[in-house]
């Protein structure tokens, strides 16, 4: 190795290189991806397959006055080590490194925060736009997005506003076929038939949307593309080139499972041998107890529907694809679409589980509105991901659910603290529902070894009363019960604080509400979501209208964005961590 990367701080250093030395380049900056996300974790398969990619563009276009967007940016990590991030490159994702997104804050590179996918070609729009209007014309604007990012409704929204405009817009199409699952959809088929080489002329799409088509090229040869790049910036309006790419590439393991390889925890950087970790005996990940629930409940209920949004596999809704094709939908990177495609099968009387993440749920919100709960259509919302994420930060934490679904008639928000409840929830959930549903539950894993057990019936808005106190009511939904039963047991004073398991934010059990307004001068709410508007609001709003005498403490997410980091660092950040509860406790006493 010539050690090349070690002198590029920049894109201006990258120029300085003869052409004949980016191949070596790409090979050490693609040893030098692997070997940190190995030992540190992150995304790998897109980054690795956008290196040459990444080498073309710094090294054509001239970076940062040539604006470039990354979408969703996961696959930014080569942009990140090129442009002055190499000697902190080890602090991806960890609590005060570099973000695993592209990030303004972050870099002059950066020119657009992304983390959702399918912006990237609005937002270069915007700046082309800008640019000329600022008489900026020789600048060129590049938006770098993945054939399952560019199915989404936003992308084609974009594409259709460039094709009227004359703005210097380069959308480069990084098609590898795959998303983090396999892509799926009508465009995914048209875009592999140009990709084998069926040249889609006469009725090419991009061509009638009034972009100028190139490609398909490449995507690994650094001279094709650097010579089709030099061609582009010749040409004015909205342009397009179709880059053909291997997600993984360069690391055998990758390429070959390209699923797994997404973002494949640690593993070994020279084989790719995934260090797998013994779970035996550790509880099961709340998606797979809500992936695998359902296929028990498709098996006795054959209205029941599932759907997703571009993650089977993150969502666990896999299981019912495999188990029941024909009614279990990935309807690629389109939120808005599986929702309101949810209500309309909830018309013809099919109980769908639709399954989204938190934060990617914030897309389809006027569908939530206008589509499911004014038609007050028992949809159920399975809301994988809900309050902090840990390293994929700000843009994925899902903080913002309750606020945003509390205020919407008819929805009705449940937060299962264990697995059981979940289960107990999905099965109620599929008994003649008469009002759309949210169930959100956290990443990561359960806290109960045995989950299989009978199904039971819940009562919709009926929290649970874990133990009685003389002083402190603390009530908790969902996560954030465990973090309170393990701070109330750690306190030494036996006896003076209740704890309450409320499940429901909406409906409140009032009853019980009323129940621990009488007997308590003091209520302490704690949940893993943004407070303004959340699950305490709510506590305190009824205790308003009930003119509750007593004291409410509030635990929550504050009015500010959380980083990345582990978890357990977001929450001593956020305020809702064992020792945050334990200490606040202490004070109330
Ligand atoms: C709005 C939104 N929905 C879902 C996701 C989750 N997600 C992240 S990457 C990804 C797949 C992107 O695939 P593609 O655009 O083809 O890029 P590649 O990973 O192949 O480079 C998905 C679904 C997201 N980031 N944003
Ligand atoms: C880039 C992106 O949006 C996804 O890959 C996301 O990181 C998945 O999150 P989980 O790891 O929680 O499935
Ligand atoms: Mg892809």
């Amino acid at each position: 190795m010539a050690d090349l990367l070690k002198k590029i701080n920049s894109p201006g250093d990258l120029r300085k290189l003869p052409k004949d030395q980016l191949k070596p380049l790409a090979a050490e900056l693609r040893k030098f991806i692997i070997d940190i996300v190995a030992a540190k974790e992150g995304h790998l398969g897109a980054s690795l397959g956008v290196v040459e990619l990444t080498i073309a563009l710094h090294y054509a276009f001239n970076t940062p006055q040539d604006l470039l967007v990354w979408d969703v940016g996961h696959q930014a990590y080569g942009h990140k080590i090129l442009t002055g991030r190499q000697d902190i490159f080890d602090t991806n994702r960890r609590l005060n490194g570099i973000s695993g997104f592209p990030k303004r804050q972050e870099s002059i590179y950066d020119t657009f925060g992304t983390g959702h996918s399918s912006t990237s070609i609005s937002a270069a729009l915007g700046m082309a736009i800008a640019s000329r209007l600022k008489g900026e014309v020789y600048k060129q604007h590049i938006a770098v997005i993945g054939d399952a990012s560019i199915a989404s409704g936003m992308a084609f929204e974009g594409l259709n506003h460039a094709g009227v405009s004359k703005a210097n817009l380069l959308v480069v199409l990084n098609d590898n076929a795959i998303g983090i699952d396999p892509s799926v959809g009508a465009l995914k088929q048209y875009l592999t038939k140009a990709r084998v080489g069926h040249k889609p002329a006469q009725d090419n799409i991009i061509e009638a949307l009034n972009f100028k088509y190139y490609g398909p090229v490449d995507g690994h040869d650094l001279k094709a593309l650097l010579e089709v790049f030099d061609e582009l910036k010749a040409i004015e309006g909205p342009k397009f080139l179709h880059v053909i790419t291997t997600k993984g590439k360069g690391l055998k393991k990758a390429e070959e499972d390209q699923v797994k390889y997404h973002a494949p925890g640690k593993f070994e950087p020279d084989t790719g041998e995934l260090l797998n970790y013994d779970t035996e005996g550790l509880p099961l990940k709340y998606q797979d107890v809500f992936g695998l629930t359902l296929v028990e409940l498709a098996k006795r209920n054959e209205k029941i529907i599932g759907i997703t949004p571009a993650m089977p596999t993150g969502s666990s809704l896999k299981y019912m694809m495999q188990a029941f094709p024909e009614r279990a939908f990935d309807v690629g990177i389109a939120e808005q679409h599986a929702v309101t495609l949810s209500a309309g099968m909830a018309t013809q009387g099919f109980t769908v589980f639709c399954a989204v993440y938190s934060t990617f749920l914030q897309r389809a919100y006027d569908q939530l509105i206008h589509d499911v709960a004014l038609q007050d259509l028992p949809v159920v919302f399975c809301i994988d991901r809900a309050g902090l994420v840990g390293e994929d930060g700000a843009t994925h934490h899902g903080l913002y659910d309750i606020p945003y679904l509390r205020c919407i008639p008819n929805m009705m928000i449940a937060a299962p603290s264990n697995e059981i409840q979940l289960r107990n929830l999905l099965f109620t959930a599929q008994l003649q529902l008469k009002h759309p549903l949210a169930i959100r539950y956290p990443r990561g894993r359960g806290v109960a070894a045995e989950w299989e057990l009978p199904f039971q019936q819940m009562e919709i808005g009926k929290g649970n009363c874990l133990r009685k106190g003389s002083e402190i009511a603390v009530l908790s939904i969902g996560k954030m019960t465990e973090n309170v039963s393990e701070a109330i047991s750690k306190i030494s004073e036996e006896g003076k604080i209740g704890h309450y398991d409320m499940i429901f934010i909406k409906p409140l059990d009032k009853l019980l509400l009323q129940e621990i307004f009488s007997e308590y001068k003091k209520i302490l709410t704690v949940e893993d979501g943004a407070m303004a508007g959340g699950f305490g609001s709510a506590v305190l709003e009824y205790a308003s209208a009930k003119k509750y005498k007593g004291e409410i403490m509030r635990l929550g997410v504050p009015d500010e964005f959380i980083e990345h980091g582990t978890v357990k660092e977001l929450q001593e950040i956020a305020g809702i961590s064992v020792e945050n509860i334990r200490s606040v406790l202490n004070s109330m006493l």
